[in-house]
């Protein structure tokens, strides 16, 4: 199903009336609920780069007590699950039109922004080192280089988000918009930048921060495994999810953009 602008603007249009219907302490709540979420997302993610790449934080990706193996692998598995799920589950217009029964339109964003912070929380708290060495560099300098590949691949995700809207994809630009009783503005279809050469820079960006590792540990590697894995499936229900509010335009897109190698016709 196509969904249109005017079903979009008809959806803002819901949004306006719950906004006018809650009054100013109601909206007010929201917008620090928004401003918590946004606050706990931020804290995680500054956490998640010094955990992936060794780097600051007391907890790492190779650090903690180690565990029997089998134990390693399920815990860490059942945690990757646990994010990939609840992702991908709470990100689908299906489950969205459900929940926003419950949950008021102008917070479901940061609602799903605080649920995806904890679930990542869960991980870095609970993941299990598995020392084992896969591949390691020797050579100071290219390691070096290296975890700056990394920290590319981190900042190159994050500026994908300003491209988009780094506001609303946050959930800041609908509690901001809710609180000044204005009406969510309807997704536009965008295409700037690094949008141009591929069509997911964002999550090109997290693949290269997880793989980029000067010392490449088992359990770093099931993360990145994992994780990229993810990312593969998200990409297939984001698109048809895509398609449907953007119709042949999207479409059009994807024929035009590879998927996130650039150049390459197909990926
Ligand atoms: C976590 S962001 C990831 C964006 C993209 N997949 C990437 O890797 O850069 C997911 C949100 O971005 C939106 N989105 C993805 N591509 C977009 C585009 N070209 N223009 C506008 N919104 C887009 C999706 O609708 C979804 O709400």
């Amino acid at each position: 199903m196509i969904e249109s602008h005017d079903v979009l603007a008809q959806k803002s249009e819901e949004h306006t009336t719950f906004s006018s219907k809650s009054g100013v302490l109601g909206r007010a709540i929201s917008f620090l609920y928004g401003i918590a979420a946004y606050a706990i997302f931020s804290v995680t993610f500054l956490y998640a780069i010094g955990f992936v790449d060794g780097l600051l934080v007391p907890k790492t990706i190779d650090t903690g007590d180690a565990t029997p193996l089998a134990e390693a692998i399920g815990t860490n598995i059942a945690l990757l699950a646990l994010f990939a799920i609840q992702h991908s589950v709470m990100a689908r217009p299906q489950f969205k039109r459900w929940w926003t029964q419950f949950v008021p339109k102008s917070i479901e964003r940061s609602t799903y922004v605080l649920l995806a912070s904890l679930a990542l929380a869960l991980l870095l708290w609970q993941w299990q080192p598995i020392p084992a060495v896969v591949w390691e560099i020797g050579d100071p300098r290219i390691a070096a280089v290296v975890t700056g590949l990394s920290l590319a691949g981190w900042l190159f995700a994050l500026t994908s988000t300003f491209l988009i809207n780094h506001f609303e994809l946050f959930g800041l630009h609908q509690v901001t918009s809710n609180l000044a009783g204005r009406p969510t503005p309807a997704p536009h279809f965008l295409t700037p930048l690094f949008y141009k050469v591929v069509r997911h820079p964002l999550y090109l960006g997290l693949i290269v921060a997880f793989w980029a590792a000067p010392t490449m540990t088992v359990g770093h590697l099931l993360f990145a495994a994992g994780m990229t894995a993810y990312i593969l499936v998200g990409i297939a229900l984001e698109e048809r999810d895509l398609i449907d509010l953007f119709g042949e335009e999207y479409r059009r897109y994807k024929d035009r953009v590879p998927m996130l190698i650039p150049w390459r016709k197909s990926v």
